[in-house]
């Protein structure tokens, strides 16, 4: 496959090492404006570092948008000239609708929108997936590079929004989680380090749980729970403390502030 990241930042760059790392590529162009910051990229075969977007389109099948959305109508207008039936647009820009796009570049384009979210780079995103029409004939094209850098689904675009709090957003929900479950081993007696990979890999051992088994959190949770035993005692303090509560309050303040910044 011949891919090109337009907008090679924290999200484009993450792709980026999950292509990598996974093989995942026949040649791979990737975009910026101030290019010495990808020099190391340069050394891979097979990448190419520029700054020319159209370069980038020209050469490339699958353009994979990754730049802030108040940048995306710009580029659109720099490269759709360029593009033609090989193409399909996947575009990981929040709140950048499919009408959008289609509005600067037309409805005969396959054009998916996408929303991954950093853990790309280690082939561990979620990532949810909508398309236009006309995309729908290359959305495979779309679940088989994600799905070999994670895991993938199809959404209605009208979720897109939720799912970046979720799934894009939620990166940053957990690792405070795995941050603060940290501090308090290390209040504990842990140095560190150790607290920290105390906290990480049970994250990982809790999640692998519910992946593997399909159970509901609660399910798990009753086998840990020994009446009046030392995890209860912590949960229901945890509760008290608005734990929960805290967690979908949050959510809900992240999808009403995405939806302020939605472009139509
Ligand atoms: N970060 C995340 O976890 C996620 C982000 N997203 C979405 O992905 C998009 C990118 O986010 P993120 O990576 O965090 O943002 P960044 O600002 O880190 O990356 C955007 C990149 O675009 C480059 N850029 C700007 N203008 C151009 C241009 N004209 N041509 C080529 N490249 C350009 C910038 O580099 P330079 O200034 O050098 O040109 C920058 O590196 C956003 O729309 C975001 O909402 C979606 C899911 C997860
Ligand atoms: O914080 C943000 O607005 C973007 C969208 C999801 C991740 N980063």
């Amino acid at each position: 496959m011949k891919i090109a990241i337009i907008g090679a930042g924290n999200l484009g760059l993450s792709i980026a090492k999950g292509l990598i790392v996974n093989n995942a590529f026949t040649t791979l162009y990737l975009t910026k404006r101030k290019i010495e910051e990808l020099q190391n990229y340069e050394e891979y075969s097979n990448v190419t570092v520029t700054k020319d977007n159209r370069e980038a389109v020209q050469n490339s099948d699958i353009l994979v948008f990754a730049v802030q959305p108040t940048q995306m109508e710009r580029i659109l207008e720099e490269i759709k000239d360029q593009l033609t039936e090989k193409h399909v647009l996947i575009s990981t820009v929040t709140g950048f609708k499919i009408a959008a796009m289609e509005a600067i570049v037309g409805q005969d384009q396959f054009i998916v929108r996408s929303m991954p979210n950093t853990a790309i780079a280690v082939g561990k995103s979620m990532t949810c997936l909508c398309s236009n029409e006309k995309g729908e004939k290359r959305i495979a094209i779309a679940e088989a590079i994600f799905n070999r850098l994670g895991t993938s689904i199809i959404i209605p675009e009208n979720k897109m929004q939720a799912a970046t709090v979720i799934c894009a957003s939620g990166v940053a929900f957990w690792m405070r989680l795995i941050r603060a479950t940290t501090q308090g081993a290390v209040q504990l007696g842990f140095d560190a380090k150790d607290a920290q990979q105390l906290a990480m890999q049970t994250c990982l051992g809790a999640s692998s749980l519910l992946i593997e088994s399909g159970k509901h959190p609660e399910e798990e949770i009753d086998k840990v729970t020994t009446p009046r035993g030392c995890t209860i005692e912590g949960l229901n303090e945890m509760e008290h403390n608005g734990l929960s509560s805290s967690l979908i309050k949050g959510i809900q303040a992240s999808f009403k502030k995405i939806n302020t910044i939605t472009i139509d």
